[in-house]
């Protein structure tokens, strides 16, 4: 049975209270709505909801201000946090400030009336301390805003204020160790040290003596006791990088360690209490590993508690140029000459297929910014830069293939004798590509309908009736700002 109950929908985009409060409404809810954070101020009490849905970004402030304190007098209330802004840094603000849920803008309808209904069944499980703890938010390390990569920061905002072990997976170069170092950076453990191990990197009759230490004379070469990488991050993150590459017989040591919480160096007998965040990273396929006895399972499942999932750089092709940009303002910030990118060139990185993830991208920005000549980085420029075989041949003529696939849809609709019924061809085509061009453009403006009928060239009435016309029902597809 569902549950239902009381809620106040808080936007400055009459749009969205409609759309929202509708689609609450038919689930059963009782919905009012605000515009602005006075107005919320105001209904809080009449209303006295169970459940919050506010904006960040409300005409007479920043929504997520005031929320602690609205949580400290009403704290069986669920505060839902919606925003365009896709941060990271939201993300966290959200979390810290008690909000039981953060959904980035455009956000599905489906998604929120489940978010609305765990609320309801929870009461407020907001884990956030409730106050501005402080973290350091600005310069936040993490660029990127496609659907993937916030499903990231949401975990990573729910993490910072436990211990859980974190399991980080992603192909090589996709922003494992940044993860890491984010999580350990923002968290409660941030002024303890953060220490990494690469297995991959180290000699395997090494790995034991690295992660737990030796005494001296333990072995040849073992001149002075020498503290382990568990000790040098005593009160802080213990970053394991490349875990599949990890010997068994390491990985049994290091389970009793995680186990036990103490260590006993090489050679060594007196255990050492130690208190460290495991965050453990892997481009390969534990549970195969597993399967062909190559992890232990065990130890597995101590390190996956948390897993963060990052996806490669081919499956979110809209964060290509956002990245691409931000590593030529940091070359520029580096003193090197500042380098734009032109359309073409823009649109041939977001073609390639980028084997080596954000840190292929991040090399060929930095070298650009280097050796090109000119302060517009063109298509061929490109072209001399990438492996040629991994570009798409065809990508180049976006407008010719677009022209060929209109050619034979129309000789296809002709010669099946659609001119003689009682249709418009021209109609017909445009219903085809117009509403692919509505939804991508939307989509590169995070759904913000004023800049994409600016994009387009139409006004913004214009975009909502013809999104009206084509039936993309905003209670359907998902919620622009
Ligand atoms: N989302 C991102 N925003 C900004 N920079 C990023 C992002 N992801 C990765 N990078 C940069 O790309 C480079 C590679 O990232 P990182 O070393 O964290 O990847 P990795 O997945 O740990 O790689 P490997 O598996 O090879 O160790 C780094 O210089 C990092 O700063």
């Amino acid at each position: 049975m569902t549950v239902t109950g009381s809620i106040l929908v808080v936007d400055d985009d009459p749009a969205i209270c409609l759309v929202v409060g509708e689609a609450l409404r038919r689930l059963g809810h009782k919905v009012k709505t605000a515009s602005s954070i006075r107005e919320r101020s105001l209904l809080i009490d009449s209303v006295d909801p169970d459940v919050l849905i506010t904006d960040v970004m409300l005409p007479d402030g920043d929504g997520l201000d005031g929320v602690a304190g609205i949580l400290e007098r009403k704290p069986g209330l669920s505060v839902i946090v919606l925003s365009a802004q896709n941060t990271l840094n939201t993300a966290i603000r959200a979390t810290e400030k008690g909000a039981f849920e953060y959904l980035p803008k455009p956000f599905d309808l489906n998604e929120l009336a489940r978010a609305v209904s765990d609320a309801l069944g929870a009461g407020n499980a907001g884990e956030g301390d409730q106050e501005d703890g402080g973290l350091p938010h600005d310069g936040l390390p993490l660029v990127g805003r496609s659907p993937a990569m916030q499903e990231v920061y949401r975990t990573i905002a729910r993490v910072l204020s436990n211990d859980l072990s974190i399991l980080v997976l992603g192909e090589s170069g996709t922003g494992k160790e940044l993860v890491a170092e984010a999580i350990h950076s923002l968290g409660q453990r941030r002024t303890k040290p953060f220490v990494a191990i690469n297995m991959a990197a180290i000699p395997r009759e090494l790995i034991e003596a690295e992660l737990f230490g030796y005494e001296k004379g333990a072995f040849t070469g073992a001149t002075v006791r020498t503290a382990g990488k568990f000790e040098q991050a005593q009160g802080g993150t213990l970053f394991l990088d490349e875990i599949g590459d990890m010997p068994m017989e390491a990985q049994t040591r290091l389970l009793r360690v995680l186990q036990s919480g103490e260590v006993t160096t090489v050679g060594g007998s007196k255990p050492v209490r130690v208190n460290v965040r495991i965050i453990a990273a892997t481009n390969k396929d534990l549970p195969t590993l597993i399967e062909e006895n190559r992890f232990r399972q065990d130890l597995y499942y101590r390190l996956n508690v948390v897993p963060i999932s990052l996806p490669a750089l081919r499956e979110r092709r809209e964060d290509v140029i956002l990245l691409a940009r931000h590593f030529l303002d940091r070359a520029a910030q580096d003193g090197l000459p500042r380098k734009t990118l032109s359309d073409d060139a823009a649109q041939l990185l977001m073609a390639y297929h980028w084997p080596g993830n954000v840190r292929e991208l991040q090399n060929l920005m930095q070298r650009l910014a280097v050796l090109s000549r000119e302060n517009v980085i063109a298509a061929d420029m490109l072209r001399n830069s990438l492996p040629l075989d991994m570009v798409p041949p065809d990508y180049a003529a976006p407008a010719d293939q677009l022209g060929q696939a209109v050619r034979e849809w129309a000789r296809r609709q002709l010669g099946i004798g659609l001119g003689q019924l009682n249709r418009s061809l021209h109609d017909d085509l445009l219903a085809v590509v117009e509403p692919i061009l509505l939804q991508e453009t939307l989509a590169s403006v995070d759904g913000n309908q004023i800049r994409a009928a600016g994009l387009l060239g139409i006004n913004r009435n214009t975009l909502r009736k013809k999104l009206n016309d084509y039936g993309l029902d905003p209670l359907q597809m998902r919620v622009a700002e």
